[in-house]
């Protein structure tokens, strides 16, 4: 850490303390809020700076409260005359997290007058939520619907700032606080930083409080030693406002050995929606899904909402998507006599499951033909971004460039994941291997005989799976 840097998070962390932010009951030792249960540090592969348990912590303790008066919230930056008389004057609607963005702005605009300064300077300058994306960085994304979540989110983004301009201008903001960068910043950092409170939908920045990283989850849940608690009452986030003691309080969700980072969980994301509203994504990710395009009949002919039908992680389709492929594969006259089945979750026949499997495969082997680029062209992409000169640096922003690129890569990942499950249950155990590394998916199977046994299997269950075989 630069000695700027440093000097700026010891008066932050003193200014916390004497706000009586604190990660301990007793009183503090030195004149930071931290050091008893918690202290800033650094994690390279887990969200840069974080929180590190400064000695070993079990779980289900409390290690950080940051009372009311210390939260930064539209109400506390209101109590600005100018702010709430400009606003009250200039915003017909009450559109609750674009007023907190004018109010961060406004506070920013304040420099070193600001009450809270020592707190500003330690937020990030950039982002890279989907929001602060360029052109470039969009089309690199290459998988339709998060291309089409980060248009929406530029173009809301651009709408907000538009209809936010006036009020910012009536406020007499410098004009880089008037800038839709400045505006995307902002926003970036309400997404990515605020916490829920029950009195106001924008929410609230929590000083120290936003510098625990993130953890999915269900993670640690599993590895818990309290095996014998039922997974479904562990709250889901960590942290929260308690009325009793007016102060956000934040436990441990699992046990920590010093030096360890001490992580939260914002809520259940997929990838997307971690990029989305927080620039970031997780290598395993319990909670992500992936979509594969389905014709129209299979919605129609079942109830499952849309979003259930999905594949995890692991490759496994949702209990929905495979429910309602069996449905959607079964002749039409055939369809009502199976619908218990269907529903209990039960295989209908060995028939029908080949023919699920391989219209699997048939249909991710259409999106992963339909990808510019392969995994392996992807990773040396990024290898290549980090070797880029400044001329490649304008077009594509290096650390969010990156994000991207491994976005589409783990959709890779889960469709050739598919891949094999599927390939697994319409062959029975075969010693094949899917060829990633080209433009096609080709199956590379050692001996002709089982070649040939193989086709047969797929002619007798009707089902063209379109594969190129090489042997
Ligand atoms: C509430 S802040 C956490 C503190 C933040 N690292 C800082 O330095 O201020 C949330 C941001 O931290 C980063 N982050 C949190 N958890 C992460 C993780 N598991 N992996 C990568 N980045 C993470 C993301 O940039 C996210 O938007």
């Amino acid at each position: 850490m630069e000695e700027e840097e440093r000097e700026n998070l010891e008066s932050f962390l003193k200014w916390a303390s004497e706000l009586e932010i604190s990660d301990s009951n007793q009183p503090p030792e030195s004149s930071s809020c931290l050091g008893q249960s918690l202290c800033v540090s650094f994690f390279p592969d887990a969200g840069g700076r974080g929180l590190a348990a400064a000695r070993d912590l079990r779980k289900g303790e409390l290690i950080l409260r940051v009372p009311k008066s210390a939260l930064m919230t539209r109400e506390s930056l209101m109590r600005d005359e100018k702010l709430s008389v400009a606003t009250l004057r200039l915003v017909p609607r009450r559109v609750e997290v674009h007023i907190f963005t004018v109010c961060l702005l406004y506070e920013m605009n304040k420099r070193k007058s600001s009450w809270w300064y020592p707190y500003l300077m330690e937020l990030p300058r950039s982002y890279n939520t989907l929001a602060c994306s360029g052109h470039f960085e969009i089309e690199a994304l290459q998988v339709d619907d998060a291309i089409w979540a980060a248009e929406k989110a530029t173009s809301k983004a651009e709408f907000s700032w538009i209809e936010a301009i006036s009020l910012m201008k009536e406020l007499n903001l410098k004009s880089r606080t008037l800038t839709f960068r400045a505006w995307v910043w902002a926003s970036a950092t309400i997404s990515s930083r605020t916490l829920h409170i029950p009195w106001d939908d924008a929410g609230c920045l929590c000083p120290v409080g936003d510098l625990f990283n993130y953890a999915a989850p269900g993670e640690d849940a599993l590895d818990s030693e309290d095996s014998f608690l039922d997974v479904n009452l562990l709250r889901l986030t960590d942290g929260g406002y308690e009325k009793d003691v007016s102060a956000y309080c934040f436990y441990t969700r699992k046990n920590y050995q010093k030096g360890e980072q001490v992580l939260l969980s914002y809520g259940t994301y997929t990838n997307l929606e971690l990029l989305e509203h927080y620039g970031f994504l997780l290598d395993e990710n319990p909670n992500d899904k992936a979509f594969i395009p389905l014709e129209p009949e299979v919605y129609s002919s079942c109830s499952w909402p849309k979003d259930s039908l999905y594949i995890h992680q692991n490759g496994k389709p949702s209990f929905a998507l495979l429910s309602a492929l069996r449905l959607w594969l079964t002749p039409r006259n055939q369809r009502r006599s199976v619908g218990h089945l269907i529903y209990s979750g039960s295989q209908l026949s060995a028939e029908n499951e080949k023919i699920v499997m391989g219209w699997m495969v048939k249909s991710c082997k259409a999106v992963l033909m339909n990808f510019a680029t392969s995994i392996e062209d992807d990773k040396l992409l990024i290898r290549k971004i980090d070797r880029m000169e400044d001329f490649g640096r304008c077009l594509i922003n290096e650390e969010s460039g990156v994000k991207l690129l491994e976005f589409r890569m783990s959709l890779k990942k889960y469709l050739f994941l598919v891949l094999r499950r599927s390939l697994d249950i319409v062959f029975g155990n075969l010693d094949y291997a899917i060829d990633s590394t080209k433009h096609a998916v080709l199956i590379r199977i050692s001996s002709n005989q089982i070649l040939k046994d193989l086709t047969c299997l797929i002619n007798e269950s009707h089902n063209e799976l379109g594969l190129t075989y090489c042997s």
